[in-house]
């Protein structure tokens, strides 16, 4: 696997080694020592989850706070995503700052949401099957959020306004600044 660092510090963008033969493809989603080895970070993944989402579905932008903040390892199973971090370290440099990617069933990208990072996504393809790591249990009294449209975070969805489906939650989350302060 590669890891490429993205202007988000401690953000990553892996690439995993795929074997592909005539019957189909091969890859490790996941190798405890080669991550550890690759990325330096010394991280003990306790919990899986799993979503399935249809095209438009809008899932975040959301984090959990405090001693149950969470570093996610994300990727997609089937289907594509355009997924989201968003630096929502209050005292990073890069505080509001997002980063974007392409998560689908061809490239087997993952992207590392290091803790106090807000993720969100959305589904590009009809379904998309989206299942990822995190080093925290969840904690719903710790959960927290920024709204997915805020124009300070500048956010380009790629789907038009019509075709999003986000939940009641998601739909009243606080902006950047409340977030903030
Ligand atoms: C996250 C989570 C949720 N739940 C329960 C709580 C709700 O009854 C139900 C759906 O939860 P929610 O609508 O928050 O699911 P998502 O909108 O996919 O939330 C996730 O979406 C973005 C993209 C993230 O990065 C977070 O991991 C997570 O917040 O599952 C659990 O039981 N355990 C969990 O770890």
């Amino acid at each position: 696997m590669t890891v490429e660092k993205t202007p988000l510090e401690g953000c990553l963008l892996i690439k995993p080694r795929v074997f592909k033969d005539e019957r189909g493809s091969f890859f490790e989603s996941y190798n405890h020592q080669v991550f550890q080895k690759e990325t330096g970070l010394h991280l003990e993944f306790i919990q899986d989850n799993q979503s399935i989402s249809q095209r438009g579905a809008l899932r975040g932008i959301h984090l959990q706070t405090g001693a149950h903040a969470q570093t996610k390892l994300v990727r997609v199973v089937q289907g594509e995503v355009l997924d989201v971090a968003v630096d929502l370290r209050k005292k990073s440099p890069t505080f509001g700052k997002t980063y974007a990617t392409i998560l689908n069933d061809e490239n087997n990208h993952q992207l590392l949401i290091p803790k106090g990072f807000g993720h969100g996504f959305i589904t590009l393809s009809n379904n998309a099957i989206f299942a990822y790591k995190c080093d925290n249990y969840y904690h719903k009294a710790s959960e927290a959020g920024v709204i997915y449209n805020d124009p300070s975070l500048n956010i380009d969805w790629m789907l038009p306004k019509e075709e999003l489906i986000l939940s009641e939650k998601d739909q009243e989350l606080p902006s950047l600044e409340k977030f903030r302060s």
